[in-house]
């Protein structure tokens, strides 16, 4: 479980993280998602004890990260794929890893095996393609069999088999019970990773949902074409849509589906040269939310340029 309550971070004049609260639950795999500079990283290095906030809390199991005995067992992180020297074998890095914190070898081996990187235990980390760094990652947070999983931008830069993997292997760390947290500014690599998600702008919560919520949420809006486009309208609008004309003459209407407009136009012996519905995409609904911010961030940085 990890609880973040009224969390602010401040970098001098930055305000990175502003009086953000959110919980994450165990059992289920949650996305953190957020434009860039959101405070995605700077919440997550909180966490991890990485950076102290200015005020609020970042609690892991209930306690600070400065708090916990042995923080291997109880969080796993991977913050950044190339954390581990490129001279070294994936073995040798995880026995290092393990060593320090009083870890035997036979976990390396089991946790080598866990993420498909038994086969290549004794291979320098350097002759790793992104993919299987990202596993060693995964590997080194699943060390002391954590019941807290942090990962940052696991997904950046993978291919698909990728990010294949990345699902189901946080799929299945989640159905063992854990809390998995990743972030990510892109939707699209949040839409068939996450049960739940919570979306930042600006240090602040935005939104939090389950995706299904989510996916609900799609505002649907019908087009349709008819050559008496205005008698439609009126028919439309007195079965309570709200009608507007596109450019083009079309008729964009909420409110009503397809089939009813199709029937009312019928009814009316009206011709329709068209009838689509169409719904927002999850990374409409995202952009949506997200746009004031990211215009903002936009902004910000213009500004700050000489
Ligand atoms: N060490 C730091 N010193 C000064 N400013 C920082 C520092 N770390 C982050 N910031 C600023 O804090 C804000 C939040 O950054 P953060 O990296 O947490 O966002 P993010 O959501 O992780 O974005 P990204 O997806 O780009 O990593 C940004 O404006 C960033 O420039």
């Amino acid at each position: 479980m990890i609880v973040v309550r009224e969390l602010t971070k401040r970098y001098g004049p930055t305000l990175a993280v502003d009086q953000l609260s959110f919980e994450v639950r165990p059992g289920v795999v949650t996305g953190f998602l957020g434009p860039n500079g959101a405070g995605k990283s700077t919440t997550l290095r909180i966490l991890l004890g990485l950076h102290h906030p200015t005020s609020g809390e970042a609690l892991i199991g209930n306690r600070r990260y400065d708090r916990i005995g042995r923080p291997m067992h109880e969080v796993g992180a991977v913050l950044d794929a190339d954390a581990a020297h490129p001279g070294r074998t994936a073995f040798h890095h995880l026995a290092c890893l393990a060593r320090s914190n009083g870890i035997g070898k036979a976990r390396v081996t089991a946790v080598l095996e866990r993420v498909g990187l038994a086969s290549v235990a004794h291979k320098r980390v350097g002759g790793f393609s992104l993919g299987m760094r990202q596993r060693l990652g995964i590997a080194g947070a699943l060390l002391g069999d954590p019941a807290v999983i942090l990962l940052d931008e696991p997904v950046n830069g993978l291919d698909a088999a990728g990010i294949r993997w990345i699902r189901s292997t946080l799929r299945s760390l989640a159905a063992e019970g854990r809390t998995v947290l990743l972030s990510s500014h892109l939707m699209s690599e949040m839409a068939l990773t996450v049960d739940h998600v919570l979306i930042i702008g600006r240090g602040r919560l935005l939104e939090e949902t389950s995706m299904t919520r989510m996916r609900d949420r799609f505002e649907r809006d019908v087009l349709v074409r008819s050559p008496q486009a205005a008698e439609l309208a009126g028919i439309l609008a007195g079965l309570g849509a709200s009608v507007t004309a596109t450019d083009d003459g079309g008729l964009v209407a909420v409110g009503v589906d397809a089939s009813a407009i199709g029937d009312a136009a019928a009814a009316a012996s009206i011709p329709l040269h068209e009838l689509t519905s169409r719904s927002a995409t999850l990374e409409d609904v995202y952009l949506d939310l997200t746009s004031e911010v990211a215009d903002y961030q936009a902004a910000v940085e213009r500004t700050a340029r000489p």
